[in-house]
């Protein structure tokens, strides 16, 4: 193996760091004593508030102290801080609410030098890329800082150019914090399921991916794809002339971030209608496109003055599998229409339970935990109410959180948060259930169609009552329009796919030896007012064309 130089090492490789610095341990010595200096001061209060009985006492002041504390340890630590936020599993409660805050704002570092950097990496003057560069940053973060701009042809730009020296410092950290982790983890009482130094792997690689500013741009441009049809959403261009692994030129943003309540106002937009947008977007990464925007803070996402809502940051994105999706609105239709068996069973697919574990004992505690949080009416159900009363759960029973989730969860609580933030009578399950009920209902694939088969239907039985309650709920969605989804859905019916499905319906309607005729009459007053008589026509001569008289006798013959 060839000499390593962590300035080179594009990728995490804990092998060839624990390599390197194992044969000059005198590199790490200051930093391990400045950090051990650190976390033993704050141990000591701890255990001395014990000895005093001050526990409660204390608490909120321990924890503030501990948000300071690495901030002031810097970047590595602030980002652990950040990632252990999602934790519930992990952390304490009043630690958590303390770590969310922790904000990126560093001082920002020397603008000769950054402009430097620029120069540098990019291999031209300023005054050769730049017809003008903010003498000041507009904003200075954990790990770069933004200047704002225009190139000589006259593009807009923001120009994000890294701390210097990141690499060589988050590696020496992650080389510490693995050694560490690999003495410490048989003394600590936690729960983790897996190995302290895996979790410590998997953060550092998420960490050296985020600070390679071309994988930032190309997961801006894989996002932008992927909204290319959603005329609500902007995503910055990247200047790939201009861009390298520590300097990202992209288009600028203009328009206020979404912290910035009085602005938005101000300027006439509608915070329900961006609330709208970034709920139905959120739901959408995790849901259909499966790579979402893992830190999607409110000084990530900006309201347009074109009514437009723009995603910046995309230095942590993750990709969830097909299935994962798929369980996932499994779990959230569970959820939401009280199922808790069937939630249980969700949770052991997801990873948050082992396979082995008996769920039986937990079905009655979820039910007790999480009806309790969604109270009475979906409605009443949030994500914070949700993650807190799961934390609880989480000590009680061998729960964990996988990896992905921790950063999924703390995409949905975020957003939220942004939302309560703009209107404090948000309600999620408002925004969220009518898109995930007209998914299902216009199930434009054959896996969201069995999802959708699967609510509709428990224990081999048609259930009028969910048919109603998703349509109701689907119709508060703007975009759900009853007509198409009904074609769709006869279309289905009488498709060789719906073979089941119109077995089961005949079965619904003659159940119970009496024909269901109030349950039809309900459906139909239901969606009545959206059926347009010429609207239907229009439909029922399109259907009729698709379907051949052959095609239909075969059908009604079965
Ligand atoms: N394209 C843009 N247009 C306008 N402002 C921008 C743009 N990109 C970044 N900024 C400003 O710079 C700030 C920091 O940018 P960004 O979030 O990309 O940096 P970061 O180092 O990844 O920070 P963090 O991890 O805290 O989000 C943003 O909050 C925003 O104010």
């Amino acid at each position: 193996m060839g000499q390593y130089q962590s300035t080179e090492l594009k990728q995490y490789n804990p092998e060839a760091i624990a390599h390197y610095f194992r044969y000059r341990p005198w590199l790490v010595w200051g930093r391990l004593l400045s950090i051990i200096w650190s976390f033993a001061g704050f141990v000591f209060s701890l255990k001395w508030d014990e000895w005093q009985e001050k526990i409660e006492e204390n608490q909120g002041q321990r924890a503030i102290e501990l948000r300071n504390l690495l901030t002031r340890l810097g970047p590595t630590f602030i980002k652990v801080g950040q990632a252990l936020s999602t934790r519930p599993d992990l952390i304490r409660k009043d630690f958590l609410a303390e770590l969310v805050k922790l904000q990126d704002q560093l001082p920002p570092f020397d603008n000769a030098l950054a402009y430097q950097i620029i120069e540098t990496e990019l291999d031209r003057s300023i005054g050769e890329i730049f017809r003008d560069l903010s003498p000041q940053p507009v904003a200075a973060a954990s790990l770069g800082q933004v200047y704002h701009g225009h190139l000589v042809s006259g593009e807009e730009v923001a120009v994000k150019v890294q701390r210097p020296n990141l690499r060589p410092l988050l590696t020496k950290d992650l080389y510490l914090m693995r050694w560490v982790a690999s003495w410490l983890a048989p003394w600590l009482p936690l729960n983790l399921g897996h190995d302290l130094t895996l979790i410590v792997d998997e953060f550092g690689t998420k960490l050296f991916e985020e600070i390679d500013y071309i994988n930032e741009g190309r997961n801006a441009e894989k996002f932008a794809h992927n909204f290319r049809n959603d005329p609500q959403v902007k995503v910055p261009g990247i200047h790939w002339n201009y861009t390298s692994n520590h300097v990202l030129t992209l288009e600028w943003i203009n328009g206020f971030k979404l912290t910035d309540t009085q602005n938005i106002q101000a300027v006439g937009l509608d915070p329900e209608a961006i609330i709208q947008i970034g709920v139905t977007t959120g739901l959408q990464q995790l849901l259909e496109h499966g790579f979402f925007h893992a830190d999607p803070h409110p000084g990530n996402l900006f309201a347009m003055s074109d009514g437009r809502m723009a995603y910046i940051d995309f230095g942590m994105m993750d990709q969830l599998e097909e299935t994962t999706k798929e369980s996932l609105v499994d779990a959230l239709v569970h959820l939401v229409n009280k199922d808790y068996a069937d939630l249980a069973a969700d949770f052991v697919k997801l990873g948050f339970l082992t396979a082995n574990t008996n769920i039986a004992p937990i079905v009655p505690a979820l039910e007790a935990v999480l009806g309790n949080a969604i109270g009475k009416n979906v409605n009443d159900f949030n994500f914070k109410t949700i993650t807190d009363e799961f934390s609880e759960l989480m000590y009680e029973y061998p729960f964990r959180v996988p990896a992905k989730f921790a950063l999924i969860i703390r995409s949905l609580v975020t957003q939220e948060g942004i939302a309560l933030s703009l209107n404090p009578n948000f309600k999620i399950v408002e925004v969220g259930y009518p898109y995930i009920a007209r998914r299902l209902l216009t199930g434009e694939s054959p896996a969201l169609r069995r999802r959708l088969l699967n609510v509709l239907f428990k224990d081999g039985k048609f259930q009028w009552q969910r048919l109603e309650n998703l349509i109701t709920i689907a119709r508060t969605d703007s975009q759900f329009d009853v007509l198409p989804t009904a074609k769709m859905g006869l279309e289905f019916i009488l498709s060789e796919e719906g073979k089941f499905l119109r077995r089961q319906l005949v079965l619904a309607l003659t159940e119970d030896d009496r024909l269901h005729t109030e349950e039809v009459q309900r459906l139909w007053d239901l969606v009545k007012d959206d059926l347009p008589p010429n609207r239907l026509l229009n439909v029922a001569i399109s259907l009729l064309t698709e379907f051949s008289k052959e095609s239909v006798a075969a059908i009604l013959a079965k």
